[in-house]
């Protein structure tokens, strides 16, 4: 769909990444036509974004979703809420981009069975370059092989509640893919030498830090380190808005991001 014709539900509109997509979605000519936050009901969505009246109050209740005429919901939230949002979702079908990381089972299972009845796309973090970096991290584990030890490192400001971050598990899913493996998140006490088949996951948190994420790879005498940092969270709600964009209209199913990159 072109931008001017997509109605966008924005769930978390509230918070750090819900006000960047009402922010970028107006700008960009998206029609915002619902705003769900837990905290500042009868606020308007657009005031809170920084661009103005745009005549969309704050509600708490993800059901308002069903009667909003939205073609796409774009989640930036929790995982109770990614959850009551999947079946809503589902039942009106409504295509549902989310980014929402620390997924529960109850989330997944939600998520997963909302595939069959509307387009979801579901990435733990939506930016092109972390899209590039796992293409990277995939082609240097299968070229260096198994004597290179493989850890990763993700930094992030200090309000995040979720570790490791939705990203560095998909990056060492990534490594284990390309080679196998069995993932270590963080060491303590005595745990004894590293064991080749060790996927080290690391979280460290403090201040703004939006978001980096350091995969390395440890060799005899040398080491690669393959690092993204993100410096806007401007970045993940582009993004999201291109996936927004591309999903709309499409029948049921799971899409990934690497789907939208490369047809649009
Ligand atoms: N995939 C990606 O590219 C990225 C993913 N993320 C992920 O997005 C999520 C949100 O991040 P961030 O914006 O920093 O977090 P915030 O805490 O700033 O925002 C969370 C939002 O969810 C709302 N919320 C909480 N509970 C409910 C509920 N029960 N019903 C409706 N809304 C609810 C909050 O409302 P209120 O503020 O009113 O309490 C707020 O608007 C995290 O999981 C984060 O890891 C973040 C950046 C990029
Ligand atoms: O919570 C955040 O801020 C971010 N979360 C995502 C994640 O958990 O991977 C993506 C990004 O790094 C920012």
């Amino acid at each position: 769909m072109s931008a001017s014709q997509v109605r966008v539900a924005v769930l978390g509109a509230t918070g750090r990444m819900g006000r960047a997509v009402t922010r970028l979605a107006h700008e960009g000519g998206m029609k915002v036509v619902c705003a769900i936050g837990a905290s500042d009901e009868g606020r308007d969505a657009g005031e809170l974004a920084g661009v103005g009246t745009l005549g969309v109050p704050v509600v708490k209740h993800v059901s308002a979703i069903a009667h909003s005429g939205a073609d796409v919901v774009v989640d930036f939230s929790t995982p109770a809420a990614l959850a009551e949002a999947s079946v809503v979702c589902a039942k009106s079908k409504i295509a549902l981009v989310s980014g929402t990381t620390g997924l529960n089972e109850n989330a997944l299972a939600a998520l997963a069975d909302a595939h069959n009845l509307c387009a979801v796309l579901w990435e733990p973090n939506m930016s092109v370059g972390v899209h590039v970096l796992s293409m990277l991290v995939k082609r240097a584990v299968s070229a260096l092989g198994p004597s290179f030890d493989i850890e990763l490192v993700e930094t992030h400001h200090r309000a995040k509640v979720d570790a490791p971050s939705g990203t560095a598990i998909r990056l060492a899913e990534v490594a284990r893919e390309a080679r196998g493996g069995e993932f270590v998140y963080g060491r303590e006490g005595r745990p004894g030498p590293r064991r080749s088949e060790e996927i080290g996951v690391h979280a460290v948190r403090g201040g703004d830090v939006i978001g980096d994420h350091t995969v390395f790879l440890f060799g005899e005498g040398e080491r690669i380190e393959l690092t993204h940092r993100a410096s806007s969270r401007d970045l993940f709600a582009h993004g999201a808005l291109r996936a927004a964009r591309w999903l709309a209209g499409r029948p049921a199913g799971r899409y990934t991001l690497a789907e939208v990159i490369s047809s649009s």
